[in-house]
């Protein structure tokens, strides 16, 4: 039998369809439950093809961070534009960044590629501490992410002790965390989601308030009491980016990206001896696709204009 012929040369290698494209600007968690292995996972979990730019190796597992080895900010920007150059994605998250340098690589990087390829949705995860206590940005980065980042965020993920150093405000309360995100808007995301893991910890549900400059919404469900919370931010900022790959407005994706860390936290594996991680694969196993909408997603999927197309959808870059 004549054996099949070659792949051309140039041009796209395979013969499905593409999927939405997603890519991950991070550190790596050598223990698998946040960073890119997380965001990874989780973009395979929600059927979006993932690449990744890697800021950081970290020597971490469930118990705590024993290393972290920067990578030079010019090699992050390599990776950047390596998979923008060719591959190209429909939306981006950042996690760990590090250092100031690091930051304002990233920075120049989405806005130069923006440019290029259009204003392809950003979500920044401003990442500063791990849950083992570990500092995975260092102090003067904190200004760098107001100042670079957070103007060209399609949505900003904070938690309580990140929205309180970006802003200055103590956050105690839901009214205190609907402070922050005001005052957070005002530095320039589209949407600012302020997570409630760690606010008002003794309540039945978990609350994350969502601001866009003219409504506010929140995300509730409920609390799971459970010591498996490794890389619980990683895994829903990487699922909000999975969502708006696949083009659902921002509050949809938002609403989809709560339901899946929610059950992922619930059906977390027993894994390690500290803070486990969730589990990203549960929409695999028996019974577990509850929270993963199928067929169109609302608003009509990747085609709706709402993915790149308004300024305040995607977000940042104010004229
Ligand atoms: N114990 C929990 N039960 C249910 N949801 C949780 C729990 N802890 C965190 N979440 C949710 O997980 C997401 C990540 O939040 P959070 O843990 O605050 O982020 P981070 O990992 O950045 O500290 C949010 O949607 C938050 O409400
Ligand atoms: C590389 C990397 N990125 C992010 C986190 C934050 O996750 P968590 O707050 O759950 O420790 C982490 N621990 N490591």
């Amino acid at each position: 039998m004549p054996s099949p012929a070659p792949a051309a040369a140039t041009g796209p290698t395979g013969t499905a369809a593409p999927p939405p494209r997603a890519m991950t600007i991070a550190g790596s968690d050598s223990g698998g439950g946040a960073g890119i292995q997380a965001d990874l996972k989780t973009f395979n979990a929600l059927r979006v093809f993932g690449t990744s730019a890697i800021t950081a190796l970290t020597a971490q597992n469930t118990e705590g961070v024993r290393d972290v080895h920067l990578v030079p900010p010019e090699m992050v920007a390599a990776q950047i534009d390596a998979v923008l150059d060719d591959i190209g994605t429909d939306a981006a998250k950042t996690g760990m960044l590090g250092t100031t340098a690091i930051v304002e690589a990233v920075a120049e990087r989405v806005r130069f590629w923006r440019q290029r390829l259009g204003p392809f949705p950003l979500v920044v995860d401003p990442v500063m501490i791990a849950k083992s206590g570990a500092p995975l940005l260092d102090e003067p980065a904190r200004a760098a992410i107001r100042e670079h980042l957070l103007p060209l965020a399609t949505v900003v993920t904070p938690n309580r002790h990140e929205a309180e150093e970006l802003t200055g405000l103590e956050i105690r309360s839901l009214a205190d965390a609907r402070r922050a995100a005001a005052a957070l808007h005002a530095l320039g995301p589209a949407w600012v989601v302020v997570k409630g893991g760690h606010v008002e910890e003794g309540s039945a549900e978990a609350v994350d308030v969502v601001f866009d400059g003219h409504e506010w919404h929140e995300l509730r469900a409920p609390r799971i009491a459970t010591r498996s919370t490794h890389g619980t931010g990683c895994t829903f900022s990487a699922a909000i980016t999975a969502y708006l790959a696949r083009g659902y407005p921002v509050l949809a994706a938002l609403q989809a990206a709560k339901a899946y860390i929610t059950d992922a936290i619930r059906h977390a594996p027993a894994i390690g001896r500290g803070h486990g991680p969730t589990s990203s694969f549960y929409p695999w196993e028996p019974g577990g696709a509850e929270s993963e909408p199928e067929g169109e997603p609302p608003g009509g999927g990747r085609s709706v204009p709402d993915r790149g197309g308004t300024a305040r959808a995607v977000g940042g870059e104010r004229p």
